[in-house]
């Protein structure tokens, strides 16, 4: 058992590890915090590896759908939390994805956000830590080898393209800023506070219908220590024909026109300031959103809030949040659920959608979780 009680199982060694680099994540150092911090290290571990320096966007999903993973023990990446998102929807793509999924997944944070690695050492039980500490604990984690599971998301969107997601989705305030301090992403994580900041100058609300469901998915084959009932409905198939392949089934879902059904939840309201749907417990490195998450609790914690809340009280629900006390505020439009699938139909003409910090198309989206189905490389 890991020191948080996951069943763990351990890499084999040697674990032949491919390592991808974005030479350009967070402030164009990655490689060189690389070199400097990880490379001697694994050598001293004596951990095999190769290394990729990424070219152009989607190289990495593009190398990992057509690799031979019979090769690779490990595929770690070393960059933002987008790179991984590549990874994991380069190996869904693949006809073997049920294994290739398994492969288990690392993280070095080389980007300006490095959600998943912080959340990782969070839940590695260590004090907090920043920077290069940060990706010292990662490459610690990495010589070490344990492997626990990992949630997936898999969302759909209007126009019928569906993804893989470990981290989060949002609309709104938390997107807006996300993207907007890009530019600003010389400064490394201070960014978010920098686009916060920007972003409440012109505060807006975005008008939607949010809907949600608790049910276990019916695949579960025992649900995880749980915070809500169980669901009583009949095991379905786990797969589901498309075409020439097959792929998971999200047996929670509807069709993203027809309406949800009468065991969801309809939120009443419809003046939104931000929803957030995250499934780990950090939204950046500086950020513990999520105070009681784990890589595999099989839940999704929604966030979301409403139109009427002041600049200065929401400002300090994102101060409160580097200490993740966010939900003690009392804040009374900040609402937080435990769920396991969520659909937004924003009616706001304009906005923003992003996907593990990615934008993604506007309009009508659904997501439900996949409990464990992927492996990831943990403290
Ligand atoms: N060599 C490359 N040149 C340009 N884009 C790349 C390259 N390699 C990867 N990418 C793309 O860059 C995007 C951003 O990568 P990633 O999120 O990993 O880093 P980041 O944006 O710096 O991180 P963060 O969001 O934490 O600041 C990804 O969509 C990825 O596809």
């Amino acid at each position: 058992l890991c020191p948080s009680g996951v069943a763990c199982t351990t890499l084999r060694r040697p674990c032949r590890t491919m390592i991808l680099v974005n030479p350009h994540s967070g402030r164009g150092q990655a490689l060189q915090l690389f070199t400097g911090h990880i490379q001697a290290m694994l050598t001293e571990a004596d951990v095999p590896y190769t290394l990729v320096i990424t070219e152009h966007q989607n190289h990495a999903r593009e190398l990992v759908r057509n690799a031979d993973l019979s090769q690779w023990d490990a595929l770690v990446i070393m960059s933002g939390d987008g790179l991984l998102f590549e990874v994991i929807n380069g190996l869904m793509e693949r006809e073997d994805w049920q294994q290739a999924i398994k492969t288990p997944l690392g993280i070095l944070p080389g980007g300006s956000g490095n959600a998943l690695a912080a959340s990782l050492h969070h839940y590695s039980q260590s004090p907090p830590a920043w920077n290069e500490e940060l990706l010292l604990s990662c490459g610690f984690m990495l010589c070490k080898g344990l492997v626990g599971p990992l949630d997936l998301v898999s969302v759909h969107l209007a126009s019928g393209q569906r993804f893989f997601s470990f981290l989060s989705l949002a609309w709104g305030f938390v997107a807006d800023v996300d993207i907007e301090s890009e530019k600003y992403r010389h400064v490394g994580a201070i960014r978010f506070l920098m686009g916060t900041l920007v972003r409440l100058a012109s505060l807006r609300v975005y008008q939607g219908r949010l809907a949600t469901s608790t049910r276990h998915p019916p695949s579960l084959s025992s649900p995880p220590p749980g915070h809500v009932a169980p669901d009583a409905s009949p095991k379905q198939p786990e797969t589901q024909s498309n075409n020439a392949t097959t792929s998971p089934v999200d047996s929670l879902l509807p069709g993203l026109d027809q309406p949800v059904p009468d065991n969801w939840t309809v939120v009443n309201e419809e003046d939104f300031v931000l929803v957030l749907a995250i499934y780990q417990s950090h939204l950046a490195e500086d950020l513990w959103t999520v105070p009681g998450a784990t890589a595999d609790d099989g839940l999704i914690h929604l966030f979301y809030v409403t139109a009427g809340i002041s600049r200065p009280a929401l400002l300090r629900l994102f101060l409160a949040m580097e200490k993740g006390s966010h939900l003690a505020c009392g804040c009374p439009h900040l609402a937080y659920e435990k769920v396991r699938a969520v659909r937004l139909e924003p009616t706001s003409q304009q906005g923003m959608i992003t996907v593990d910090g990615e934008v993604v198309e506007y309009g009508p989206i659904q997501a439900q979780i996949h409990p464990g189905m992927a492996n990831l490389i943990r403290g």
